[in-house]
């Protein structure tokens, strides 16, 4: 089986020009360490927890370092991952002050007998697995901070606005073993309330794997995602016989028209197709296979480059 990953980096309104740039050699990384993973034998689900741990150290997007801040000015991440070879599945919500989301939610897939965890809890546990905390502020960039400002401004003088160009981060993989796996991880949306979980940390609304169909990660309005359940219901779509464009396509408008809520998908099927696809103004993403790398940001322009 040739591998796959497919990788995603929020989904995003205008980005500027100069952001365009480090957002694009970002999400290629990342593609590009879970492509190598997958060649030197990797699984499925080492390959999506590696490519989003690399947009999780990355602060230009919206996870880990970089994620947004909470009405406090504080970050609290959520995360899951799942493999599709059994449907084991892990999660965690409202993190603080651990540097990589998706390798705790990894650890409470294989290490505990629950999918999720969340708060105090989830900090023990991740105490116990001796994953270090940082510093609250090491997570925070000026540029979450800025934008908190503005948010709350506008907010306050009851301007109509949109949530600016974020960055949640994701992945899907088919490894050489014909498994596939997805990870998803986000700082959540700005100016949340504390304690607001999204749909990330939530197995079939931030993504979906099963290895009889493919693996899904999604991006966009939390609440909306959770709604439609936008992963799942993408692949029900595949089962029923659709092509990945036209699942993920059907699942995203039925999104917008039911609850008005706009976002992105990426997914990979059993067979190694992949699709991404989005209905917030452009989505960062990135798919490697065969030695190549198709990239793009809006419709403007997909690029294609070869793998070193
Ligand atoms: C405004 C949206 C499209 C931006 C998008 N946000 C998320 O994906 C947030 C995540 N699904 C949640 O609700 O917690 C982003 O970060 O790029």
């Amino acid at each position: 089986m040739n591998p796959v990953v497919v990788v995603h980096g929020g989904g995003a309104s205008c980005i500027s020009k100069d952001r365009k740039e480090r957002v694009h050699q970002g999400i290629i990384q990342a593609a590009t360490a879970g492509y190598n993973i997958l060649k030197e034998g990797g699984s499925a689900v080492d390959a999506v927890e590696g490519a989003v741990t690399v947009l999780e150290n990355d602060p230009e997007f919206n996870a880990g370092c970089g994620s947004v801040l909470n009405t406090n000015g504080e970050v609290e991440m959520d995360a899951s991952i799942m493999s599709g070879k059994d449907l084991s599945s892990g999660a965690v919500s409202a993190i603080r002050c651990i540097a990589n989301p998706i390798s705790l939610a990894r650890l409470v897939m294989e290490k505990t007998p629950h999918c999720f965890l969340t708060g105090q809890g989830a900090a023990e546990f991740a105490a116990a697995m001796g994953i270090p905390t940082v510093p609250g502020e090491q997570l925070i960039t000026e540029r979450n901070v800025r934008h908190l400002q503005k948010e709350k401004q506008e907010k306050a003088a009851q301007k109509p606005h949109q949530q600016i160009s974020l960055g949640t981060v994701g992945a899907v993989a088919l490894d050489c073993m014909g498994n596939v796996a997805y990870a998803t991880s986000t700082g959540g949306i700005m100016n949340k309330m504390v304690g607001r979980v999204g749909d990330t940390p939530c197995i079939g609304s931030g993504g979906y794997a099963d290895n009889g169909i493919g693996a899904v990660s999604t991006t966009g309005h939390g609440e909306s995602i959770l709604k439609v359940n936008l992963a799942r219901l993408t692949l029900f779509h595949v089962e029923q016989g659709k092509t990945l464009e036209e699942a993920a396509n059907m699942s995203l408008d039925y999104m917008k028209c039911k609850v008005k809520g706009l976002g992105g998908i990426i997914v990979v099927s059993k067979a190694g197709d992949w699709a991404a696809k989005w209905t917030s103004e452009a989505m960062p993403w990135a798919a490697a296979k065969d030695g190549k790398v198709h990239s793009g940001i809006d419709l403007s322009e997909t690029r294609v480059t070869d793998l070193p």
